[in-house]
């Protein structure tokens, strides 16, 4: 009972991915799925078409197809057998452009559904291992996936000639069709079985081929580039690479090693088959009772019988194969988002940012990393929040911009909760600076616009945001200014950036979106003091009017806030404005304190400001 339940089970999954794989194919391109089920139809029947003119031919050149005008029939089989060579060839060669084209078009299909599945998907997804395997797994799969089509079709046309020969060899003997179906079965199941076990293995091994190509990365990255040089790791990074790959090639060797065995002990089943119904017809023959043209329509019958059951298998399999890559891919879309888009309002502006009660961990962990915030920001404002590394400075920016929800408390703007508004309208309210922000493979001008796409960036805006922002000096050595392509990855002439100039560049697309609230998480960090400088006095301007949050561990920058709260552990410590909170003595006095003495120990050394 429990059986049949299992087998109904595989039967409507099976089902179900070629159903799936067929509405893809079909939603890719309906011109190219219909000419190729034609094609999987019509050239199986030519074939036994074929098989049965060359028997009448052979008959009618050894005497025993006896007419009355041998030349004529003669000739009409040889045209026969010419026009069916020739639609077989022909269609064959159409088939392969038909479905090379078709892989095409329906891989770039698979690629934009798994992209767009990414970019929907909670960022806490990305911190879920098991997401970002299927992940992987989907983006790897993409191709392979493609040839379930031509597997389904295969299927198809198998069928259709595995299903004539076996009717035509029938009439001949019963036992013939028979005994090599049941001669072909035991390689069938074997390569069914070793084609599940190696899917599996080669699902559970993707953490490790992560990791390998993750150490590959790192030689090849350009960003790692300077690191690997100057730590001498490259003996390192390639034993890493070495061991897992030892590890990986050692289980698939042991499997492709049974199965290699398998196939070469059950294989030879239907050769013994077709060689004994060969040696039963030629006996026939000598009798008189079979014709020499009947032993060329049986033998031929019995090789094409072979390859359309070895085709049905093979594309069997495969189908069944692809069923679990199918139900992989389909389960990436299955992950449930947590950030949820419910909320019907759009948001205009933003007046006020509120947090009442608010708490958070992140998911799967079980320690509050910000714990019963409340505070209240209004446009008339600009806020720093303060604290040690690991505060939780950037998780609360996250939560305001919904990249996470609090899983106690609420966050409301003008007065709303958050979850009211649309999460696009949401997200598009504000200009937001992240420490972690890299750059763009892109023109210098279009990693400024990027920020809003839809607004269209005429080169003096773009030029009038990277004056605002002090960052003129990143086209000083741009070739074709503002066009010149960012890294040299792509593009010989591009332009290679140094570390304070990519975060001005990125600080200018901040600026680019121009809306009604700023969030600067660390914006100065790798900036020199000039820089530094002219930059947070051209943002006391930007900022006019508009609710700024920002972050910075310089407390000389502090001066640009009018509140600063203070986290530690996750929590409010304390809450004022720069004189009051130096007045109370406490952390913030203590932060503020630390860096004075460090400033005038510097200076007293001689050193560089900090
Ligand atoms: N994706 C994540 N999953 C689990 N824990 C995280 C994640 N991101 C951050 N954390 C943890 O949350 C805490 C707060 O991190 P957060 O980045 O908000 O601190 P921060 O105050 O901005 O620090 P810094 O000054 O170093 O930028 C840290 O203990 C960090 O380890």
């Amino acid at each position: 009972m429990i059986k049949i339940k299992a087998i109904r089970n595989h039967v409507i999954e099976y089902m179900g991915a070629l159903f799936y794989c067929m509405k893809l194919s079909w939603n890719a391109s309906k011109y190219y799925t219909t000419f190729r089920i034609i094609c999987g139809i019509v050239l199986p029947v030519l074939g036994i078409a074929n098989a049965f003119l060359g028997k009448y031919l052979i008959n009618l050149l050894t005497g025993v197809f006896i007419v009355q005008d041998k030349n004529i029939v003669f000739l009409s089989l040889m045209a026969g057998i010419f026009i069916i060579g020739f639609l077989q060839r022909g269609g064959g060669s159409l088939e392969q452009y038909m479905q090379s084209m078709h892989d095409n078009i329906l891989n770039e299909k698979l690629s934009i559904m798994i992209m767009d599945c990414s970019v929907k998907a909670d960022l806490e997804h990305f911190d879920n291992t098991v997401y970002y395997d299927k992940l992987q797994a989907a983006a790897r799969d993409s191709f392979s996936m493609v040839h379930i089509m031509w597997n389904a079709l295969l299927f198809l046309s198998a069928s259709i000639s595995f299903i004539g020969i076996f009717a035509v060899l029938w009439l001949a003997n019963p036992f013939f069709g028979i005994l090599l179906t049941i001669a072909a079965i035991p390689s069938t199941a074997m390569s069914m079985k070793y084609t599940k076990s190696i899917y599996r293995l080669s699902m559970e091994q993707l953490k490790n081929e992560r990791r390998k190509g993750y150490f590959q990365g790192i030689a090849l990255d350009k960003r790692f580039a300077q690191d690997v040089r100057l730590f001498n790791i490259g003996g390192f990074l390639k034993e890493k690479h070495y061991s897992l790959w030892k590890e990986v090639f050692g289980e698939q060797r042991k499997v492709a090693r049974k199965r290699t065995a398998a196939a070469i002990l059950w294989e030879c089943l239907p050769e013994i088959v077709s060689m004994a119904i060969g040696i039963s017809i030629g006996f026939k023959i000598f009798n008189g009772t079979s014709t020499v043209g009947d032993y060329s329509l049986y033998t031929g019958l019995i090789v094409q019988f072979l390859s359309s059951f070895s085709r049905l298998s093979l594309s069997f399999t495969n189908i069944y194969d692809n069923k679990l890559r199918i139900i992989n891919l389909k389960s990436i879309f299955e992950f449930e988002n947590h950030v949820l888009d419910h909320g019907k309002l759009e948001l205009e502006k933003v007046d006020t940012i509120e947090f009442q009660h608010v708490s958070f961990a992140y998911p799967n962990t079980n320690k509050w990393v910000l714990e019963d915030l409340s505070f209240c920001l209004s446009k008339d404002e600009k806020t720093a929040f303060v604290g040690i590394n690991g505060s939780g400075k950037t998780t609360l920016i996250k939560l305001i911009l919904r990249m996470y929800d609090p899983k106690i408390g609420t966050i409301k703007i003008n007065g709303i909760d958050l979850k009211e508004y649309r999460l696009e309208s949401l997200r598009a309210n504000f200009s937001v600076y992240f420490q972690e922000m890299g750059n763009y493979c892109l023109s210098l001008s279009e990693n400024i616009t990027i920020s809003d796409i839809k607004r269209k960036g005429e080169g003096n805006l773009v030029l009038n945001v990277l004056k605002e922002n002090c960052s003129e000096d990143i086209l000083e050595k741009a070739p074709k200014g503002l066009s010149s392509s960012l890294t040299r990855i792509f593009d010989e002439d591009g332009v290679e950036l140094s570390g304070g100039q990519h975060q001005k560049l990125a600080l200018a697309r901040t600026i680019y979106r121009r809306n009604t609230a700023l969030i600067l998480d660390e914006p100065s960090s790798n900036l020199d003091p000039k820089a530094e400088h002219d930059i947070f006095e051209n943002l006391k301007t930007i900022t006019d009017g508009k609710l700024t949050i920002f972050t910075s561990h310089r407390l000389s920058n502090i001066s640009l806030a009018d509140r600063i709260i203070v986290l530690e552990k996750g929590k409010i410590v304390e809450d004022g404005n720069q004189r009051q909170l130096l007045k109370n003595n406490k952390q913030y006095a203590e932060l503020y304190r630390y860096q004075q003495e460090k400033f005038r120990m510097d200076e007293e050394d001689g050193g560089i400001m900090c």
